[in-house]
């Protein structure tokens, strides 16, 4: 989801504290995240903003420099979250700007949709605005290690950020501020603000703690992708007194016509790997034309496929062949097809199936004029 506010919104982003409960030497928010420091991560999901305003502790402010994108308005933070935050009010870029979005800097995984919830509720009317989830635990109280009490849920959350607020309400809820708070909502709140409750999202985390960044690393890893492919082939009866199926040779009273040595259900589950892939078809990567493949064993292509979905990071979930012909039979062999394919893809013999069904003499597999098959393949990327 891409987002482009309006106009005269700002954000600004708070990244001035120290980082204490997080340890590792280095500031949160400046240690490296998947390859990149946590607030540029930060600030790169804010890019739809035309101002962004960043504060960072005034010890930081070279390496801020160094590090951070040309485009955001740096500010130097004070000594509490509330303080910063009145920083880089009193130093916004540009007197048009009506509504401002606070985000905490070691929030880096915010996605689009949480700031656009807030975004949306702003443009709505709302003076004040803030993602949360509801508390969905029991909750306890306990002391030394003992549950003394419990605490009702119904109406509690887990307040997040980018707070977002009317540029007048917030100013007003700062100036009149006669303590510090935990974030803009509590401020706004005491200043008589009605805030509303925005969607928050569980991968929205504050990092927080040292195990926070194997959390948000562990958060930023690509998701599963399955795929799916099928593969269908037919090859005519020739001359010949054998059949190749699936790898095995079977004697038969015709053999199967083809350039190769016309492995039907071998073409059927190698089309079905590229299919998955969506990288073509048998064809296009041993075209028919070459002489090379006169006669080769279609084991050759079926490893091709094979090794091409490990190279691109996929292992196999199943595959599964149906011959469809009346003969010859297939039942006897299956067990020896899947061992014979599964050897060839590298896989796990019970990830195979191979079996058969006659077309109940309807059609040219019924008239024996030849042989079908189907297959199908999963493909998994974790
Ligand atoms: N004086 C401060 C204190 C905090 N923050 C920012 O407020 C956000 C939320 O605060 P928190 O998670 O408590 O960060 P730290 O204060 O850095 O952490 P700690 O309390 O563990 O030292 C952070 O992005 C932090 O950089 C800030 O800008 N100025
Ligand atoms: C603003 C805040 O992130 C809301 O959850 C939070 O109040 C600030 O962090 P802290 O851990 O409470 O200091």
């Amino acid at each position: 989801m891409s987002l482009t506010p309006p106009e005269g919104f700002a954000a600004i982003i708070v990244a001035a504290g120290r980082g204490n409960r997080a340890g590792g030497g280095l500031p949160k928010q400046w240690r490296d995240l998947a390859g990149r420091p946590v607030l540029d991560r930060t600030i790169a999901a804010f890019r739809g903003f035309g101002r962004i305003v960043v504060v960072c502790h005034p010890d930081d402010m070279d390496h801020a420099q160094a590090v951070l994108d040309t485009a955001v308005t740096l500010v130097p933070g004070g000594d509490s979250r509330s303080a910063s935050v009145r920083n880089a009010l009193n130093a916004l870029p540009g007197d048009d700007i009506t509504h401002v979005l606070i985000h905490d800097g070691a929030r880096p995984l915010v996605s689009a949709s949480v700031i656009a919830g807030v975004v949306d509720a702003l443009i709505d009317g709302a003076d004040a605005a803030a993602p949360a989830l509801p508390v969905s635990d029991a909750l306890w109280r306990g002391t030394e290690g003992r549950v003394t009490g419990t605490q009702p849920r119904d109406d509690l959350f887990r307040a997040q950020t980018p707070q977002g607020f009317s540029l007048s309400a917030i100013r007003q809820a700062h100036d009149r501020a006669s303590a510090d708070a935990a974030d803009d909502v509590e401020l706004a709140r005491n200043a008589g603000f009605e805030v509303a409750i925005t969607p928050g999202s569980e991968d929205n985390i504050k990092i927080t703690y040292p195990a926070d960044f194997a959390r948000a690393e562990h958060l930023l890893r690509p998701r599963m992708d399955i795929r799916l492919g099928n593969g269908y082939d037919v090859h005519a009866f020739g001359p010949g007194d054998h059949v190749w199926l699936c790898g095995i040779q079977i004697p038969h009273d015709a053999g199967l016509s083809g350039h190769s040595d016309a492995d039907v259900g071998m073409h059927a589950l190698t089309d079905a790997i590229y299919g998955a892939l969506a990288m073509g078809d048998i064809g296009r990567h041993f075209p028919p034309s070459d002489p090379q493949w006169k006669g080769a064993d279609s084991a050759i292509f079926l490893r091709h496929a094979a090794e091409l979905a490990r190279s691109h990071g996929y292992r196999f979930g199943n595959a599964d062949v149906t011959l469809i012909c009346e003969a010859p039979k297939i039942g006897p062999h299956a067990q020896a097809m899947q061992d014979r394919l599964a050897d060839i893809m590298g896989l796990d013999p019970t990830r195979i199936s191979v079996k058969a069904t006659t077309s109940e003499k309807l059609g040219f597999t019924g008239r024996r004029e030849g042989i079908a098959a189907i297959a199908t393949a999963t493909l998994i990327k974790d």
